[in-house]
């Protein structure tokens, strides 16, 4: 589903952010992606979402090989992946509902669809009570649950999720978790960054760990362990 070959990628001030980076995740993987403050995951994150460009090698996404990409089919390959940000960027201006229906009313859904939508997926994130809300009334985890049932709502094939847990406590932290497992039991292909070790190795899941823009490990937390842990062990962010 998402497929890296020896990409790199170097910004228009000469620094190399990612370095030669392959890997593949399939359709409906759960992974997660670590490193350092600056290791190149959002970086490898924009890749996938066609909002910058290799310098060099191939990303294809569910089949489609971003570098032949025409601009004119970059909201169509947008519209297949979802995504969850930290500070999930939700609009202060407007209810819930409204948040979560913006993607759908951009995409220009009838507003018959855009209703049961939203509702199915409020109701996924456990805040159908709160469509009328204004966000700024809710507290931080259900603010991120919004931004989640924001990135859902149009069924998205593929969730990106950038530090998605960067300012909830461990116990919200784990409930968020445990709403990106549920997206991936019913087959959503999910990849999370995340620096929170521990979190990663509750989860059991496949770890690809950046390090100043390469690729130094793909593994899952249980052989991080007994290796190890090359890398990680002592490396503070
Ligand atoms: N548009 C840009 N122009 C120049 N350099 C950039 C640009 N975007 C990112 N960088 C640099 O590329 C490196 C990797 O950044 P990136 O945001 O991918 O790292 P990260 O692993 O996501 O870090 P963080 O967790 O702090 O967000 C950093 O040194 C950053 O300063």
């Amino acid at each position: 589903m998402i497929h890296f070959d020896r990409v790199a990628k170097r910004y228009s001030n000469g620094f190399e952010a990612l370095k030669s980076v392959s890997f593949d995740i399939a359709a409906g993987e759960m992974v997660f992606l670590t490193g350092h403050s600056g290791a190149g995951k959002s970086t490898l994150l924009k890749l996938i979402m066609a909002m910058e460009q290799p310098s060099r090698g191939q990303v294809l996404v569910n089949g489609s090989n971003l570098n032949r990409l025409a601009d004119r089919h970059i909201p169509l390959h947008r519209r297949q992946i979802g995504v969850v940000f930290q500070n999930h960027q939700l609009l202060f201006d407007r209810s819930v509902f409204d948040n979560v229906a913006l993607p759908l009313v951009i995409a220009g859904f009838p507003p018959s669809d855009v209703g049961r939508r939203v509702r199915a997926a409020l109701d996924k994130v456990g805040l159908l009570h709160k469509e009328a809300r204004n966000p700024l009334e809710l507290s931080g985890g259900e603010q991120q649950r919004v931004g989640i049932a924001r990135a859902v709502v149009n069924k998205p094939k593929i969730l990106l999720a950038d530090e998605p847990t960067g300012n909830l406590d461990p116990e919200l932290s784990a409930e968020i978790m445990e709403l990106f497992r549920q997206f991936n039991e019913v087959g959503v292909t999910l990849l999370i960054a995340s620096h929170d070790i521990e979190l990663l190795r509750r989860q059991q899941k496949r770890v690809l760990a950046l390090r100043e823009g390469e690729l130094l490990s793909d593994q899952v937390p249980t052989a991080l362990h007994s290796d190890g842990a090359k890398g990680h062990r002592g490396h503070h962010e």
